[in-house]
């Protein structure tokens, strides 16, 4: 070994997890015999050569391009023929095994559909629930792709059972361990997705986690094949005499109070009926002993779980003094360093991982002894604070089993004994910062979280990576630029894999980069809001996916001799590697770390117990790792060249800077997308309000207008009912002479009144309608101008109606109106204007009318106009006692009466303002008339443009007259019976 150069942490860097194994190794024997004893493993591979570890001049390196031209001309392969080729450049290498457990609906929660659809066995659809549900996909608030496919080792559905998940993912795993390989199982996911559930377990029958389970099967197994515990593990691979207190289980805290509070976390005993029978028949030429410790990784610092709980009560350094009632405690641990992992436990390997120096383990002899020792690590996980919030881990838990195997034949044989270990890791929640609305120590909680979760990440792609360049150099080996590509400039072209920038990845990178196996557990609550979050875990899970890993045998150690008892001095250390003391560091004094201080406040009684509820609050100190510890580990490292090593430094917190700025970008992206979704949302909210204001102003609009034209028509007398076969009142009075003659005619009225009267009395019958005043001296007029005498007193007069002009009422502001208001507003300035002009010059506009049917008739008539009979008039002549009118209508349906019920109201008003009103000139009428059509012709033009409108416009039109007439009848009938009734009040007079 002496003859071996020293790695250099700079070499060690550059080294991957899948070496090609070029050739044999004598080196290895002792790991390919201890291999070859298991009949149900695979026949050892060859070793590797170690290659030199010397270090070239950086500019030396082939990192630098190669002109384009001397490269050689490659295509580049796909995809799928990389991860071939990684595979195959390595027999032993295989993929990380990536199993994915969907959580089942909890009674309390949403049963909104899951945006998760298994699809096979080992592939799952993802699907955007917002795509689905919201009607505009366009402004997705989400960065992740709406619906992809992701595929995994195995998928494991919402009514999978403990047994079957521990049977299909982790009894392999403690084969392996058994059979002296190490193995890593780590779950990951957002939180409340199953993870603690799925390592640890609940509490029914039955729901025992994959660590119990793991636990008990370890025991079945080795069922009387337990070694005398005469060495312990150290660091990673290598052994140690132990000493008696490694079967000491740790010391809860003699503090009363602290003893109180653990009293009251501890849950009671685990349920003894959960208990795993499996047992896996193991190689019976060895003994086994079990050790366990537990840690976990908070805030960028590795504690011990299994560490005794220091306290002390009721003291405040620099705090505020206790509340009354509230106690108030001090606990205090410390950090552990990661150290690395010396060359000499591990010969064969090309890189050394790092293990957790001063992490306690212990020696267990039976499931439940482990079990209840995981608990204790668990109440101190509580008890410090990670877990006191049971809404979330915010640590990551590493329970570690490790197994040292010992021929039983053989039992002083120096190279029999090898260790190796199962690492089950609860990772913390994956959820980011920004969605978990985290401030203060909770915000660096999760900051720390979303830092090693990262960080793992991105060893996992510089993995991949790196592992794709080694297979493509294998593929076209010889193919470099004399011919020959050579693997091992290749290999020192290699990327760093940032290991070191977190404590989590730091402390697994052996798995990583050793001899392991490595399966990942993808844990996903589909039923949870976080659509964005789990994509985020299932591309984690396709990456890890793509990463192999060199299973392989745990190497075999040569077991140090045991000392005399009288040697012993308490602590026995390794013979070969001796733990850094501070004594023997150099360099300056270290000054001594103030810590790092919080509060957590511990519940405690009330629930079942009935206990009276307290609270008490912990005031937690955690210590930094001691200056000595990193300089040791920097020592370890053995550092050649100082230059280098800043350089390495400088390029990996490059990458980190890099990694955060775009991890800001990301968060800033998907900020800003929310933002504009919002903004966008509310402004289509305003354009719909918008655009139904208008709608509703142009619909009242055109109601109005349809009114106010059916009026104009009326006034016109261009529709046929026996009002408008009358002649406007205002042709009566185009001369003082004939309003004396309305007068006379009004006396004559009178007697004719008294006449028609007898007559009803002698017959019995209704007297026909009589005429009022004015419309006889009308119709006496009318008969004088067309040379007749004047009709027969009895002739029945007309009732003469006028109706006042309603003009288009001011529609509703509405934007983008504007400019259709001003028309109408000029349009109706012009029709005065015109009418105004008309006045002075009649004829010209009047001649401009060709197409009017009535042009003709105006053209004769000017002074002496009478108004065309409308055609049911020419057809019938005008008896001397006209019908009433009678309603012509289509069908005299509820719309009618509707229809009457609110135009006959306006129709009434409109007949009391007739003796108010001045009565408009005969022109103007005609004029209205006139715009009345060409508004009607202007609706056939728009009806080109829009043919449904105006169809509608006249039908309401149609309807709208057939209202109106009945009005009239109703008003005529009225009319008459007023006239009786008057003729009645006068006889009663005289
Ligand atoms: N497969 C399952 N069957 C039934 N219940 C489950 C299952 N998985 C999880 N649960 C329940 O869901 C809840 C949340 O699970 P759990 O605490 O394991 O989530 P987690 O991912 O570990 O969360 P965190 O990261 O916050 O620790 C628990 O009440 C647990 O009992």
């Amino acid at each position: 070994m002496a003859s071996k150069p020293a790695p250099t942490r700079a070499s060690s860097r550059s080294k991957i997890a899948a070496p090609a194994k070029a050739a044999p190794a004598p080196a290895r024997t002792t790991r390919t015999r201890a291999a070859s004893k298991q009949p149900e493993d695979p026949p050892a591979a060859p070793a590797p050569k170690k290659p030199t570890t010397s270090r070239k001049p950086l500019e030396k390196r082939d990192n630098i391009d190669v002109p384009a031209a001397a490269k050689p001309k490659v295509k580049p392969p796909s995809a799928r023929a990389l991860k071939q080729a990684v595979l195959q450049s390595d027999r032993e290498a295989e993929p990380i095994m990536a199993y994915l457990r969907i959580r089942p609906r909890l009674g309390e929660e949403p049963s909104s559909s899951p945006y998760l659809i298994p699809i096979s066995d080992t592939a799952v659809k993802m699907a955007d629930p917002q795509d689905t549900q919201n009607a505009r996909p366009q402004y997705r608030a989400s960065v992740a792709q709406p619906s992809s496919i992701y595929t995994f080792s195995h998928i494991f559905p919402p009514n999978t059972t403990q047994q079957d998940f521990f049977t299909k993912t982790t009894l392999p795993l403690v084969k392996d361990v058994l059979y002296g390989q190490s193995a890593l199982l780590f779950t990951y996911g957002v939180t409340n997705s199953g993870k603690t559930y799925t390592v640890q377990g609940g509490t029914e029958k039955g729901t025992a986690g994959i660590l119990p389970r793991t636990l008990d099967v370890v025991f079945n197994s080795i069922e009387g094949l337990h070694g005398d515990g005469k060495y312990r593990p150290v660091r990673l691979y290598g052994v140690e005499p132990s000493d008696s207190s490694d079967s000491t289980p740790p010391q809860l805290s003699t503090e009363p109070d602290l003893a109180e509070v653990f009293q009251s976390l501890d849950q009671g005993a685990e349920p003894e009926f959960d208990i795993d029978p499996t047992a896996i028949p193991v190689d019976r030429n060895h003994e086994y002993t079990v050790w366990i410790s537990y840690a976990e990784v908070y805030n960028e610092k590795v504690y011990d779980l299994l560490a005794d709980a220091k306290g002390e009560s009721d003291i405040h350094i620099d705090g505020p003094a206790p509340r009354a009632g509230n106690k108030s405690l001090l606990l205090s641990r410390k950090a552990l360093t990661l150290r690395p992992s010396p060359a000499t436990d591990n010969p064969d390997a090309e890189i050394n991982g790092k293990y957790i120096s001063g992490l306690r383990q212990f020696r267990i002899h039976s499931a439940a002894q482990a079990k209840a020792l995981v608990k204790l690590g668990n109440l101190h996980r509580r008890v410090f604070g990670t877990l006191a919030n049971r809404e979330s881990s915010r640590s990551h838990g590493m329970v570690i089993i490790k197994i040292i195997r010992g021929h039983r034949g053989d039992r002083n044989d120096p190279t029999a004994l090898q260790v190796s270990r199962l690492t089950l890791v609860d990772l913390a929640g994956s959820e980011r910062t920004k969605h978990t609305h985290t401030t203060g120590d909770r915000l660096k909680e999760a900051g720390n979280i979303n830092k090693s979760l990262m960080v793992l990440g991105q060893c996992m792609e510089v993995l991949r990576s790196n592992q794709r360049k080694l297979a493509m150099s294998l593929a076209h080996e010889g193919a470099g630029k004399s011919g020959r590509m050579d693997t091992r400039d290749v290999k020192r072209t290699l990327a760093v894999v940032p290991f070191r920038h977190s404590k989590l990845t730091e402390s697994l990178m052996d798995y990583f980069v050793g001899d392991s196996r490595a399966v990942m557990i993808v844990n996903i609550n589909p039923y949870d809001t976080g659509y964005d979050e789990n994509s985020h875990v299932m591309k984690f899970a396709s990456l890890a996916r793509e990463i192999t890993v060199t299973p392989a045998a745990a190497p075999v150690q040569k077991a140090p001799p045991i000392p005399a008892p009288s040697f012993l001095p308490g602590k026995l250390k390794g013979h070969k590697f001796k733990e850094p003391s501070p004594a023997t560091l150099k360099g300056p004094e270290v000054a001594p770390n103030p810590g790092y201080r919080r509060k957590v406040t511990i519940s405690m009684g009330g629930g079942e117990r009935g206990r009276v509820v307290s609270q008490t609050t912990l005031e937690v100190l955690e210590e930094d790792e001691t200056r000595e510890d990193q300089n040791s580990d920097d020592e370890d490292d053995e550092p050649e060249n100082p230059l280098v090593d800043a350089l390495f430094d400088e390029i990996e917190n490059l990458r980190y800077q890099l990694f955060e700025a775009e991890m800001r970008a990301a968060i800033i992206e998907a900020e800003t997308r929310e933002e504009v979704m919002l903004e966008m949302e509310e402004r289509m909210r305003l354009m719909e309000q918008k655009h139904s204001r208008r709608l509703m102003s142009e619909m009242e609009r055109n109601e109005m207008k349809t009114d106010a034209k059916i009026d104009m028509l009326h006034q016109g007398g261009l529709f046929a009912s026996p009002m408008k076969t009358r002649p406007t009142y205002a042709e009566s009075y185009e001369s003082e002479d004939e309003e004396e003659d309305v007068e006379m005619s009004l006396v004559e009225c009178a007697s004719e009144e008294s006449d028609s009267d007898d007559e009803m009395n002698i017959s019995g019958t209704m007297p026909p309608r009589s005429p009022s005043p004015l419309a006889r001296k009308e119709k006496m007029l009318s008969e004088k101008q067309l040379g007749k005498k004047p009709a027969a007193p009895s002739t029945p007069k007309m009732i003469i109606q006028k109706r006042t002009f309603i003009p288009d009422p001011s529609p509703l502001p509405s934007d983008g109106e504007d400019a259709e208001l001003t028309e109408v507003e000029e349009e109706g300035e012009d029709e005065e204007e015109e009418e105004e002009d008309e006045d002075e010059e009649d004829e010209p506009m009047e001649e401009d009318d060709d197409d009017d049917e009535y042009n003709e008739e105006e053209s004769e008539e000017e002074d002496d106009w009478v108004p065309p009979p409308p055609p049911s008039a020419k057809k019938t002549p005008r008896k001397s006692e006209p019908k009433p009118p009678t309603s012509t209508a289509k069908g005299s349906s509820a719309v009618k009466q509707r229809k009457i019920s609110k135009a006959g109201a306006g129709a009434a008003d409109r007949s009391e303002s007739v003796s108010a009103s001045t009565p408009m000139p005969q022109k103007k009428l005609r004029k209205s008339a006139k715009s009345a059509l060409s508004d009607s012709e202007d609706e056939e033009e728009e009806e080109e443009v829009k043919p449904v409108a105006p169809k509608k416009k006249r039908q309401l039109a149609k309807k709208a007259i057939v209202t109106v007439d009945n009005v009239e009848q109703v008003t005529w009938e009225a009319e008459k019976l007023n006239t009786v009734g008057g003729k009645t009040i006068r006889r009663l007079g005289n």
